[in-house]
């Protein structure tokens, strides 16, 4: 079915879970989600005792569909990956004691520079979008490679699994990379991605489900020149441009070595006009309060990827601050830097980091709760990638990007092959939520949806239609 197809009308029955500010999550036990045939949100009612009562108050919806819930579980919004890297899939897990600059030339750029072989892009693009889709993740900002056709081909994996991408063709034209994989020329770049914007600009005109984004990997990969002329490409097809930003301390030095009339590596994205509303800046560990300011006056957004920062040891990122200062942050998982491709896992790592952080400033203050951490994974990522209006949570007029979370039961002869999570039967709301955080995976996600089309369904979800 094409993503934009239309869909059966559907209500979706029993509880769900979204964030409703930053430290507030909404958990209602008796919920029914109505979706129209566009896939967008038509009511939300939270107090059903009868199905037939609600359909019988509005006669449109006395044939919808129902899609109830097989035990324990709730409807959760899907998730929004707001930096990962879908060519460095295969090395997942693989870092050793690497950190960033030796890590990208021992396992990133050789893996990257095999993906001009189309045949070989297909299978792990094929892979790597259901694997993420399986994991709940609805929206997600990717880095490609430098080639226009293996990018292309992501782009249109994602459209007809219908999972919502912005789709960036890497530009790197400087002599950090080897000569095998870079770009030839600041022209070549700036052609090579005009080229891919244009093709997936076609693919789906409205970008209801697939974008381009312009993506200059990071500072130490291009030139001045290529930095100028990317960014007036930015500002010519008024695209997104995502990138990376102060991950690790001899990044940071580099970055001050090859760009020494700059005042901070904030600036040199400033300077060469790719600091906008529309920027997505990965990591932020080590900026000064300066940078800071900056990237809050131009409206870019961060993206946190603890699971990355902690396993090429780049550092903690200091969200608490961060947050305080009121910058839009969601999460990442930076594969193949981070070592999972769930942002459920990210959720916990984003704990994690920050409990770390507040044993070392033996203080509080700098610990995520869980219902933050979910906001970041949901609402925050969505803003980040300019989607606030559209999904992040449960709201008429949203479109209906979900997950359904079953959690097994004690007693109950699947409850071990249902997924890592025991549940009692004594489990409030808010307990089921953190047991799914801290110990939940994607056995539990055994549904997911995008704009009301189903993308991905496990046995169990399938034997309870
Ligand atoms: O986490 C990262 N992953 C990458 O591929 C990369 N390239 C530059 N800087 C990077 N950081
Ligand atoms: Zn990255």
């Amino acid at each position: 079915m094409a993503a934009s197809a239309s869909i059966w009308k559907t209500i979706y029955l029993g509880s769900f879970v979204h964030s409703q500010t930053l430290t507030e999550l909404e958990i209602c036990r008796q919920g029914a989600i109505g979706v129209d045939e566009n896939g967008v949100i038509d009511f939300v009612e939270k107090n059903i005792s009868n199905i037939s009562e609600l359909k019988s108050k509005d006669s449109s919806w006395q044939d919808a569909k129902t899609v109830k819930i097989p035990g324990n579980g709730f409807f959760f919004p899907g998730f929004i990956d707001t930096h990962t890297h879908a060519p460095q899939h295969p090395n997942t897990g693989l870092f050793g004691k690497t950190t960033l600059l030796d890590w990208l030339q021992t396992y990133t750029f050789p893996m990257e520079s095999s993906f001009k072989d189309l045949d070989r892009a297909d299978r792990i693009y094929q892979n790597f979008v259901a694997r993420t889709l399986s994991h709940g993740t609805t929206t997600c900002a990717y880095y490609a490679t430098i080639h226009v056709p293996a990018t292309n081909l992501l782009a249109n994996i994602c459209l007809k699994r219908g999972q919502r991408a912005l789709v960036g063709r890497v530009c790197m034209n400087s002599d950090l990379s080897p000569e095998y994989y870079r770009d030839e020329s600041v022209e070549s770049s700036v052609r090579d991605s005009k080229t891919s914007i244009d093709y997936i600009r076609s693919i789906d005109p409205a970008g209801d489900i697939v974008k381009p984004i312009i993506t200059p990997r990071f500072a130490p990969s291009c030139t001045a020149e290529c930095l100028t002329a990317i960014g007036q490409l930015a500002a010519q097809e008024d695209t997104f441009i995502q990138t990376h930003i102060s991950e690790n301390k001899n990044e940071v030095a580099l970055v001050q070595e090859l760009f020494p009339t700059s005042k901070s590596y904030t600036d040199v994205y400033d300077t060469h006009s790719l600091l906008t509303p529309k920027t997505i800046l990965a990591h932020a560990v080590h900026l000064s309060p300066e940078e800071r300011r900056t990237i809050l006056e131009r409206g870019s957004k961060i993206s946190h990827c603890p699971a990355s920062n902690t396993a090429i040891t780049s550092g903690c990122s200091p969200i608490r601050t961060l947050i305080n200062e009121g910058h839009t942050i969601g999460l990442g998982t930076d594969i193949s830097g981070g070592f999972h491709p769930s942002i459920l896992d990210n959720v916990r790592q984003a704990i994690w980091v920050s409990r770390h952080l507040s044993i070392q400033i033996q203080s509080d203050a700098a610990k995520l709760s869980t219902e933050e951490a979910l906001y970041l994974a949901t609402r925050g990522g969505a803003a980040v990638v300019g989607l606030e209006d559209k999904v992040g949570g449960f709201e008429v007029g949203k479109e209906f990007d979900a997950q359904m979370i079953v959690l097994g039961e004690v007693g109950d002869e699947g409850g071990i092959e249902a997924g890592p999570v025991d549940v009692f039967g004594w489990e409030n709301g808010q307990e089921m939520v953190e047991k799914w955080v801290y110990a939940g995976d994607d056995r539990n996600t055994v549904a997911v949806w995008v704009r009301g089309r189903l993308v991905h369904a496990t046995r169990k979800f399938k034997g309870a239609e």
